[in-house]
């Protein structure tokens, strides 16, 4: 399973530093809020770009933003790779989403814990991720809605039944123990946060997600 670490839960006054505890990780996830989507502020382009240099990993940005439309370009021109948004903010999904494609990033469809599955089939031949919120999002350190486990199977069963080609991510609520709820419906990307920069040793749970994930092959 690929680990992406959310800079949500880090320091804030040293991004740079705490990614490089992180540098085993797949991706790194990057929460954009504009306080109106949601009703927290976070970042916006001008961190993306500035954290480009400290990392190659990839940058996973999950906008929670209204109108994600009007910062694509400049998103592309700061070094995001993937680019996801949601389906509650965007009511022209299949032209967002070929958008962020012609500029040559990966695109991402996210649904909330109360969305169904059934209303982004649609746009599932387009995606490169699909991405099911485990907590409502806007904030770090909420729990693990596992009601959302249903529909992470849903998904992973229409993927297969279609001859689809997606990551499932999961994000909220994600820690050594849900990872292996998220993996066993059919997750293949997991964001944490608080469970990973909340530490002392960010690097030591990542190895703890990873163990967690792989006792469900073992199963
Ligand atoms: O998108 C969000 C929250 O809206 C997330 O990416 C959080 O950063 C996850 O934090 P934890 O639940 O893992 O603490
Ligand atoms: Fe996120």
């Amino acid at each position: 399973m690929k680990l992406a670490p959310s800079i949500l839960s880090a320091d804030f006054a040293a991004l740079a530093d705490d990614i490089k505890k992180v540098a085993s990780a797949e991706y790194i996830h990057i929460d954009i809020m504009d306080g109106h989507f949601v009703n927290n502020l976070t970042f916006g382009v001008n961190v993306v770009k500035a954290l480009r240099p400290h990392s190659d990993q990839i940058f996973d940005c999950h906008l929670m933003v209204d109108n994600p439309e009007s910062m694509l370009v400049d998103l592309q021109k700061a070094g995001a790779d993937l680019v996801g948004v949601h389906y509650e903010a965007c009511p022209h999904l299949h032209r967002t989403l070929t958008m962020i494609k012609q500029l040559g990033m990966k695109a991402e469809v996210v649904i909330n814990p109360a969305t169904p599955v059934s209303v982004i089939e649609p746009v599932l031949g387009l995606v490169d991720q699909v991405l099911i919120m485990t907590v409502d999002p806007g904030f770090g350190g909420q729990a693990f809605l596992e009601e959302t486990l249903a529909k992470i199977n849903q998904l992973a069963i229409y993927k297969q039944a279609h001859g689809l080609d997606f990551e499932i991510e999961v994000d909220g609520g994600i820690n050594d123990q849900t990872i292996k709820l998220a993996k066993k419906a059919g997750a293949t990307v997991a964001v944490a946060g608080s469970y990973v920069f909340g530490a002392e040793n960010p690097g030591a749970r990542l190895q703890a997600l990873r163990e967690g994930a792989a006792q469900v092959e073992a199963d």
